[in-house]
């Protein structure tokens, strides 16, 4: 069976062919009654060529410093994270506000480090719920703690703009570890987001 692109991702570099993403954008607007040639529209092309390299070949750069800590069994918590992928039925946008909590286990994850893996996960055409499991996997892998939960929260334009035309807001949350088997530990986080 052949793979989607994002399992393999991590087996090859995906880079866009700029040129043939200009000429398919010339056809879309050509198939969209535009015409290409006109003030407006000239650059356009490119810049949806662009725009794709951007997303695609996106370096979200070192996500995994790592500090030695005696703060064990600390729950660190990021919340307000917001990031933006697109959704892989329609390939339009959804933006998702993210919060991710992990149990340090004797190190401590660079603070940064949260929202540069979030992007890094979101630069691909995901669905939300695997964007959040994509997340803690590698927060998992690079911390060595399966201690953890992300929580998303987001609104897809192809429900919000096309098709049923509901603005609305979808979340999707994961809990591993203490935050799953813990009733006190996922309170503790909920009271720190001040969720009743
Ligand atoms: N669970 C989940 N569903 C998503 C996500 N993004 C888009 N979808 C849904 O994917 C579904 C695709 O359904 P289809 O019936 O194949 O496509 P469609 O005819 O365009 O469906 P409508 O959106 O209902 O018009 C839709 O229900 C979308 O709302 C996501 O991140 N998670
Ligand atoms: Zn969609």
């Amino acid at each position: 069976m052949v793979k989607a692109a994002w399992e393999r991702q991590e087996a090859v570099d995906v880079s866009v062919d700029a040129v043939r993403l200009e000429e398919l954008a010339r056809q879309i607007l050509i198939e969209i009654g535009e015409d290409p040639t006109r003030e407006g529209l000239r650059e356009t092309p490119r810049r949806y060529a662009k725009w794709w390299k951007e997303f695609v070949e996106y370096d979200a750069g070192k996500v995994d410093t790592l500090f030695e800590s005696s703060t064990l069994g600390q729950t660190v918590m990021v919340s307000g994270m917001t990031v933006w992928s697109l959704c892989e039925h329609h390939l339009l946008p959804f933006s998702c506000d993210l919060t991710v909590a992990y149990k340090s286990g004797g190190v401590l994850l660079g603070l940064s480090k949260f929202a540069r893996i979030a992007h890094k996960h979101a630069h691909k055409l995901q669905v939300q719920e695997r964007l959040v499991v994509d997340i803690a996997d590698e927060i998992s892998d690079i911390t060595g703690t399966n201690d953890l939960a992300v929580m998303g929260r987001g609104e897809h334009l192809c429900m919000t703009m096309r098709g049923i035309r509901t603005p609305s807001t979808m979340s999707s949350s994961i809990f591993r570890g203490v935050f799953d088997q813990s009733e006190r530990a996922r309170a503790e986080l909920f009271a720190q987001l001040g969720v009743k």
